[in-house]
Parts: structure tokens; C-alpha cells; sequence
């Protein structure tokens, strides 16, 4: 709803109220119809300003509401009525104006924004595009490109750069509802006329063709198949017909979007993000119920790629950091690495880097005054052990103590302490101060203050926590591995590299399975495999009575470790290219391999390639969810698309299966285990059996069928 007073003698101030974040509900709508009515038809006010509600301007749309038919006003005639007001109407944007908050905005005659406030059209990101005139409004007050990259990438701008791009006329460090009372008080006698955007002509640029191609080729390539970002460019080329057509044309395209698979797909993401925060653990400890310990102070451990990236991201979250490293040259290496990574994110902020909050460490000692230690030494679990038995010894108490591991077993590092409860597993993903996954892994003994600890650590870091079980490869790793054997699989049954990935890429993935795997090199799974009892130089296709690929270790004993050996499932043109081009030797071993296994190479179809290693690692989820590692599956999902980039127009794996049908993927799943009954990763679930039997029910109600948590509280 909305409020509405009369201040200063002649301002009409209507303050949005729908906490936390005042998004457009249809109340709120209706409300801004009816106080508008109020502040134009009394005669002693002169002019309007519009504020949000605690300090917070408005979020955008109800996104909740996207999901019923729509009730009350719509948005568009709404800001129509706004512009079209006879009396000046000033936008007091304070903390956020996102999405139809920003349309609003925009729909008024001036905007004033406090120098915190943050302004965007992040529509993109829930698969949609700024649909009540922002795609049309926007281009014609800034200008084409500023409007064009504003809408297609849905960042947020600072005032101060609303302020450079001609987006707000003012910004203020004071109480910005009063600036702007004082502001419409100063524009009360003029007329509103001139300051209409709709009447606005675009811009002129000298080569909009030009400008238009190059976006559209750029949003393309890294679209992956995903339509809003295509949708928005075309809505801000319709900004340079007349005002009325453009947003006809607006229409048309968001209409398309509004309905399509992808927007529900983003918005489930969107819930999925914030839901994750809420987290749960089989012992019935919870988010809520559990106070985190604030970390001011901490010490990583190891400062190879991950520990560096750590290191930065902790002190960009404003704690102060050890950074310990044994090998005196590396340490100097990291330190060079780590200040001009604070330096280059410092300027992309536009602060001061905070140096002085890191100091480096050759020994252990500073660990015995942190409260937090993340251990990022190499993925072994002997060397791991012996630095918890260090820290263990070394440490105040209460410390928390936490493994950077990517899958490794968290109890059997905490039974290396005196203090198992404050052990968890933190698995950052690389870059680990750019990526926004956080895997925070409890172990059976990990007490929930260590978890709540972990997880709200993570988010000052600007992380998306999620809290898993631990188990071989905690949630990602582990559904990872039966997707990559499918892969290997079908190169033995007769495709190639090329076409597995490039069914991939179409599905959406940045990378298919081998060119992800020659980026991340084809070493680091066969250390882990021969430190496991992987015999040398051996090629059987059965290992214990299952199905197993040799592929990835025979091409790991010709030293062809990916990228970084200038070949792997591809050739590059020098160790370190990053240019994939197909191997005629792949051909030619993959060939010899299939006669020495007298396999004949038989013709796989792109359906075969996708159902074979996406539903083998849904099913994989499916087990996770079963066997309690992840609480729920938006869990999983968000662990996909921020960790293992999952396309977000397809929601996640869960999500996904779930639009497939559950039982066209358990049918599909029964054929191809009974193909290949030596794959027990392609052999349904129960869940999933569970599920289909239950109606298939939306993935929003699967936690009902997951086993309750055992409250111990
Ligand atoms: C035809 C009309 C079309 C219009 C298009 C649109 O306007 S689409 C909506 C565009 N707006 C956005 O995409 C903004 C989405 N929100 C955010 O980015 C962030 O929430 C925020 C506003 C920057 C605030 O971030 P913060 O970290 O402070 O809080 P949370 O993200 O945790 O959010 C708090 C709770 O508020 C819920 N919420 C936020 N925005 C909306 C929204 N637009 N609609 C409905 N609900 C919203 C959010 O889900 C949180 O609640 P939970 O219960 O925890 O989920």
C-alpha cells in the first residue's frame, strides 16, 4: 500500500510501504493510483514527491506475484499517470530503485538519490525486461548504449554514476526525503511539460546500426540460449520509433518472455538464492535458532591459487587476515598477487585498497590469535590432517577451524582436533574472491554455531552459502562425477569430444564436459583416482563389477593434462593455449581403444548425448537429496548455476528435471540402465521413483517427501 501527507504546506509525500523491500504488490499499485488522486486533486499542494518506505525506495515488481493472475492496476498505466500529472513529481530514491522501482522512478519528473542508493533494471536476471516502459524511457533520458548496457547485464549503478550518465538530477548525503521536499518546493511553479521522458526523441548517435549489431552479437555469445537478453536489446531498439510504438513493441516482447519456461526458471532461481540462507541440518539445528560468531579476525593457510583468492575476498569483507604460506618464494609471489588483486578490486569499487588488513605469515604461530582458520593447503588428505593437528595444538579456544576441500572427508579432519564441533569444510570455488558459490560442508560433529559461523562469514563475503552433508565430493563433486563418466562413456561407444560438448554449450553450459576438463586439467581427478588404488597403465573397462572409463587416466599417462600441456581431449597451439581445436590423435586412440575392447563405434544422437549425462546427474541428485546431504533441492540448484554454470534460464537440475517431467526422466533413465546394466549410476532412484509415484510433484513441494530432520534441541 501506500501512504500519503502533506508536508511543508504544498508537498504531497506518498511513501511506499511493503516491507522489506516495497515491491509493487497490486495494494501498493492501488495505492499510488489513490494517493496520486489525493496530492493532484488538493488544491493546496503544489507539487509530489514519492519515497519508500525504511529508508528503501522500491525493489521492483512483487516478483511473488508472477506466479497467480494478475490483480489490481498495472504498472504501466500507473507511471503513465505519474508522468502525466499536471503538478512536478520528484523521485526521493533512497537504498534501491531496481526494476519497476527504477520504471517508477523514471515515470517521475525529477529524481534525487541519496549517495548510498544503488539504480538498475535487473529484469534479465529473472528472464524477463524492463516491461512498464523502462526499455523505452531509459535510452531516451541517457542515451542508447548507457541504456544498453544498463538493461542487458541488469547491474546495479551508483548514484554517483546515476548522477555522470544524466539518470538522477541530484545527489544528496543528507536525508534525501527532505532534500527532495525542499527540491519540489523549488520546482513547484514550473510545469511538468518538459520534463515528460516519454516525449524525449532518443538520442542521436552517429552509428545506432553499429551499436545495436555489436550488442546484440556480444549478448548472443553470452546468452547461451537464453531470451531476455536478446528480448532487451531488441525492446531498446523499438525506443527509436515513436513513444507508443515502443512500447507496443515492449509489450509484444515481454509478453513472450513472461510466459516462457525461462523466466519461471530465473525467478525459481531468484527464491532458490535467498532460500538456501535458511538453511537446516539433519539434526533439526537451523538458521534461525543458531547465532553466528562474528570473525574479525583470520588465517589462511596455503597460499596457492584458492588461498589467495580467499585471502582477498576476506579482506574485502572487511576482516583482518593472516595469510600463511611455508615456501618463502611463494609467499612473496602471493603477496605481489594479493595486493594488486585488492588494488585492481579497489579501483573497480572506487576505494581505497585496504592493505593494511593483510600481514603474511611464514610459520603457524599467528594462529593462535584468530578466530577463524581456513586451511587451503594441497587437496591431500595427510597433508591436510597434519595442519589440523597443528592448529588443533596451536589455537585458542573456540577457534573455528575450517578445510578448504574440494570433497575430501570433513569428520576425519576434525577427529584430528580436540575440537571436532568447530571443524566444517568451506569448499570456495575458483577464482574464490569472484565466484558466489560457498559449499560450507558440516561434518557429524560440526556444532550448528560452527555452521551459522561458516555460512554468515561466507555472505559477508558476498557468497551465496549453501550447507551440505559431507560426503565424497559433498553435493557438487559428487553429481559431477557420474555426469563426466557418462561423457566418457559415449566417446567410447562412438562420439566425439566436439559433438559431446557442443550438445552441451547448446544446452546452455559456458563450456561442455572436455573443454572444461582440459581447462581444469585432466591431473587432478587422476591424482585423486591413483591416490584412491588406481592401478598404473591398466585399461579395464570393469572395475568391481561396474562399468569404468580408463580414457581420462590413459591420456593422463601420455601426459596430455589438458590446456596447461598444450593437449588434452583437444590440441591447443602451445602448452597454455586456450584455443580448442579437435585432435586427429584423439581420433585415431579413441579408435585403436574401441578395437582393442571390441567395441564398434555406433552413431549418437544429440537427445542420447544430453539424456545420458544430465538425467545420470539429476538422478545423482536425487540420491543427495535421498541421503540427506542436501537439505532441500534448491540447494542443489543453486550449487549448479553458481558453481558449475549451470544455464540459469533452465533453473538448476532439480528445476529442471521437474519441467522435463519426472516421469519421462525416470522412463528414460529405466531404458538406458537396462542398456547399460553395468552403470549403477544410471539406475533410478527411489526418490525419483517416489516422486512419480506421488504425481510428480512441483519441485517446490519435493522437501515434503525428504526425510524430517531429527530435532535434538
Ligand atoms: C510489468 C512489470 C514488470 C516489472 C519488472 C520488475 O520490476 S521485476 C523485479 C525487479 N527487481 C528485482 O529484480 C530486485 C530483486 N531484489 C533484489 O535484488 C534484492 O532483494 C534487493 C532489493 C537488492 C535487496 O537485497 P537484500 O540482500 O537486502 O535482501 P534480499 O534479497 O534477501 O530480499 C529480502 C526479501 O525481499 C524479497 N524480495 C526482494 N525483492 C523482491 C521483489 N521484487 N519482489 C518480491 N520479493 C522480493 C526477497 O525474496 C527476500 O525475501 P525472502 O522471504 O527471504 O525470499
Amino acid at each position: 500500500m501506500a501512504q500519503y501527507s502533506r508536508v511543508s504546506g504544498t508537498v504531497g509525500l506518498i511513501t511506499l510501504l511493503n516491507p522489506p523491500v516495497n515491491a509493487l504488490s497490486a495494494a501498493v499499485r492501488q495505492g499510488i493510483v489513490d494517493m496520486m488522486d489525493k496530492a493532484l486533486s488538493d488544491r493546496k499542494v503544489k507539487s509530489v514527491v514519492i519515497c519508500g518506505h525504511n529508508g528503501k525506495f522500491c525493489g521492483g515488481a512483487d516478483i511473488r506475484e508472477f506466479s497467480s493472475p494478475l490483480t489490481g492496476p498495472l504498472l504501466i498505466p500507473v507511471i503513465q499517470g505519474v508522468e502525466s500529472a499536471a503538478k512536478p513529481v520528484v523521485a526521493a530514491i533512497e537504498g534501491v530503485a531496481l526494476g519497476g522501482g527504477l520504471e517508477l522512478a523514471l515515470g517521475c519528473h525529477y529524481r534525487i538519490a541519496h549517495s548510498k542508493a544503488r539504480l538498475g533494471l535487473p529484469e534479465v536476471h529473472l528472464g524477463l525486461l524492463p516491461g512498464a516502459g523502462g526499455s523505452q524511457r531509459l535510452p531516451r533520458l541517457i542515451g542508447v548504449p548507457a541504456a544498453l548496457d544498463i538493461i542487458t547485464t541488469g547491474r546495479h549503478v551508483t548514484a554517483a554514476e546515476a548522477l555522470k550518465l544524466g539518470l538522477v538530477d541530484r545527489v544528496t548525503d543528507r536525508n534525501t526525503v527532505d532534500e527532495a521536499v525542499k527540491f519540489a518546493l523549488s520546482v513547484a511553479d514550473q510545469s511538468p511539460q518538459s520534463r515528460r521522458i516519454s516525449t524525449f526523441p532518443c538520442p542521436h548517435h552517429p552509428d545506432l546500426d553499429a551499436v545495436f549489431e555489436g550488442v546484440m552479437q556480444r549478448v548472443r555469445q553470452r546468452a547461451r540460449g537464453a531470451l531476455a537478453p536478446v528480448a532487451c536489446v531488441q525492446a531498446v531498439a523499438a525506443a527509436t520509433l515513436p513513444f507508443a510504438q515502443g512500447m507496443e513493441r515492449e509489450r509484444e516482447l515481454m509478453a513472450t518472455l513472461f510466459t516462457s519456461g525461462q523466466a519461471r526458471a530465473q525467478q525459481y532461481h531468484f527464491f532458490a538464492q535467498r532460500a538456501v540462507g535458511r538453511w537446516s541440518m539433519p539434526s533439526g539445528a537451523r538458521w534461525d535458532k543458531t547465532k553466528p560468531v562474528a570473525v574479525h579476525k583470520a588465517m589462511v593457510i596455503g597460499l596457492g591459487t584458492m588461498g589467495r583468492g580467499i585471502s582477498v575476498a576476506l579482506v574485502q569483507a572487511g576482516v583482518s587476515v593472516v595469510a600463511m604460506e611455508t615456501n618463502e618464494k611463494q609467499l612473496m609471489d602471493a603477496k605481489q598477487a594479493i595486493s594488486s588483486m585488492l588494488e585492481r578490486g579497489a579501483k573497480r569499487r572506487g576505494v581505497a585498497p585496504a592493505l593494511d588488513k593483510i600481514r603474511y605469515s611464514s610459520d603457524m604461530q599467528p594462529a593462535a590469535d584468530v578466530d577463524l582458520v581456513i586451511e587451503a593447503v594441497f587437496e591431500d588428505m595427510a597433508l591436510k590432517k597434519k595442519v589440523f593437528q597443528q592448529l588443533s595444538a596451536l589455537c585458542k579456544p573456540g577457534t573455528f577451524l575450517c578445510s578448504n576441500t574440494s570433497g575430501l572427508d570433513v569428520d576425519q579432519l576434525a577427529s584430528e582436533t580436540r575440537t571436532p564441533e568447530l571443524v566444517v569444510g568451506m569448499h570456495f570455488f575458483a577464482p574464490a574472491h569472484v565466484m558466489k558459490l560457498l559449499e560450507v560442508v558440516y561434518g557429524s560433529r560440526s556444532s550448528p554455531q560452527a555452521v551459522a559461523t561458516a555460512m554468515e562469514l561466507g555472505k559477508q563475503m558476498g557468497k551465496v552459502s549453501v550447507a551440505v552433508g559431507n560426503c565424497r565430493g559433498f553435493v557438487g563433486n559428487r553429481m559431477l562425477k557420474p555426469y563426466l563418466e557418462q561423457a566418457f562413456f559415449l566417446l567410447e561407444e562412438g562420439a566425439t569430444p566436439e559433438f559431446v560438448d557442443q550438445v552441451l554449450e547448446e544446452f546452455g553450459f559456458a563450456m561442455g564436459v572436455f573443454r572444461m576438463s582440459d581447462l581444469s586439467g585432466l591431473d587432478v581427478g587422476w591424482r585423486v583416482r591413483k591416490a584412491d588404488g588406481l592401478p598404473d597403465g591398466h585399461s579395464a573397462r570393469i572395475r568391481q563389477g561396474c562399468r569404468y572409463s580408463p580414457l581420462g587416466d590413459l591420456l593422463c599417462e601420455q601426459g596430455r593434462f589438458g590446456q596447461k600441456t598444450g593437449r588434452g581431449w583437444y590440441q591447443y597451439d602451445k602448452p597454455g593455449g586456450q584455443v580448442a581445436k579437435p585432435d586427429p590423435w584423439l581420433q585415431d586412440f579413441l579408435e585403436k581403444f574401441r578395437t582393442q575392447h571390441g567395441l564398434v563405434a555406433r552413431r549418437i544422437d544429440h537427445q542420447e548425448v544430453l539424456e545420458r549425462c544430465l538425467y545420470a546427474l539429476m538422478n545423482e541428485g536425487f540420491r543427495i537429496l535421498e541421503d540427506g546431504i542436501a537439505a532441500g533441492p534448491e540447494d542443489i540448484d543453486v550449487i549448479y548455476v553458481l558453481g558449475y554454470s549451470w544455464p540459469p534460464h533452465r533453473g538448476g537440475p532439480m528445476f529442471y528435471a521437474a519441467m522435463v517431467g519426472l516421469k519421462k526422466v525416470l522412463e528414460r533413465l529405466e531404458h538406458y540402465h537396462q542398456e547399460h546394466p553395468d552403470i549403477p549410476s544410471l539406475k533410478p532412484c527411489n526418490l525419483l521413483r517416489k516422486l512419480v509415484v506421488s504425481g510428480s510433484p512441483p519441485v517446490q513441494k519435493w522437501r515434503e517427501f525428504l526425510q524430517k530432520p531429527q530435532s535434538q534441541l
